[in-house]
């Protein structure tokens, strides 16, 4: 197996080598005219940002800055929503379901280097896939490590450094990240806290 044949089955891998640095400059050219682009540039930002990722859904919308290291290992789904500042390492490959939202400087790391000084200076790294189900939402400055898996519905609370799965349905958040509470029918009637939507049932 070559390098990137290594770093696509999860084992230990060098990054500068058989084309792979190659193929992260190649990324970075994109997303530098992606970032340098009017907000009003509506064609050609969605033309690069799907140019940029491995599929790509219906109505997604990426704020600049957006970062990542290959696009190409990043899917996401239909209403996909990311803010600012968001830094996808994605050596691994990175699995985004369906009318997803991250807020701010929410990044998704892959990628991970060995604990002993040797073999991590030798530059070996290794990238685990992340998957975040549909309808999940990220809060600001969440930093999610390599191989977690989000289930459906979930929310993240701001500033949480996911480490381990989340179970869908459920709000989780802190350092380390740990399911809160679970998420119900209840949870449909209010917006914040104890605070009722002032909107009927039909429209919500
Ligand atoms: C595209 C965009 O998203 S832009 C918008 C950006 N906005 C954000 O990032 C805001 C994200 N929101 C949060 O983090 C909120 O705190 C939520 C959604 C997690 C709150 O969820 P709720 O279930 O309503 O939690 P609630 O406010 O009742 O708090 C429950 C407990 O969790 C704690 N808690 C809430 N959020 C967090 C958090 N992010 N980190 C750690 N603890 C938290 C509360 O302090 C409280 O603790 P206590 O029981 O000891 O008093």
């Amino acid at each position: 197996m070559n390098q990137k044949q290594r770093m696509q089955h999860g084992l230990p891998y060098k990054s500068s080598l058989d084309g792979l640095k190659q193929e992260r400059e190649a990324c970075q050219l994109k997303l530098y005219d992606y970032n340098h682009l009017r907000p009003d540039e509506y064609v050609q930002r969605e033309a690069l940002i799907r140019s940029v990722l491995g599929k790509a859904g219906s109505d997604i919308h990426i704020e600049a800055p957006f970062r990542c290291d290959y696009g190409s290992n990043i899917e996401v789904g239909d209403q996909f929503y990311a803010n600012y500042n968001c830094t996808i390492l994605d050596g691994g490959k990175v699995t985004i379901g369906h009318e997803v939202m991250f807020a701010p400087n929410v990044s998704l790391y892959t990628a991970g280097h060995p604990i002993h000084h040797i073999p991590r200076n030798a530059g070996y790294e290794y990238a685990l896939p992340i998957t975040i189900g549909d309808n999940v939402w990220i809060g600001g400055n969440v930093v999610i490590t390599p191989g977690v898996t989000i289930g459906n519905n979930t929310v993240i609370g701001a500033g949480s450094i996911v480490t381990k799965d989340i179970p869908a349905n459920v709000v989780a958040a802190g350092n380390p990240c740990r399911v809160l509470r679970a998420i119900t029918e209840q949870d449909r009637a209010y917006y914040y806290k104890d605070q009722r939507f002032d909107i009927t049932a039909d429209d919500l």
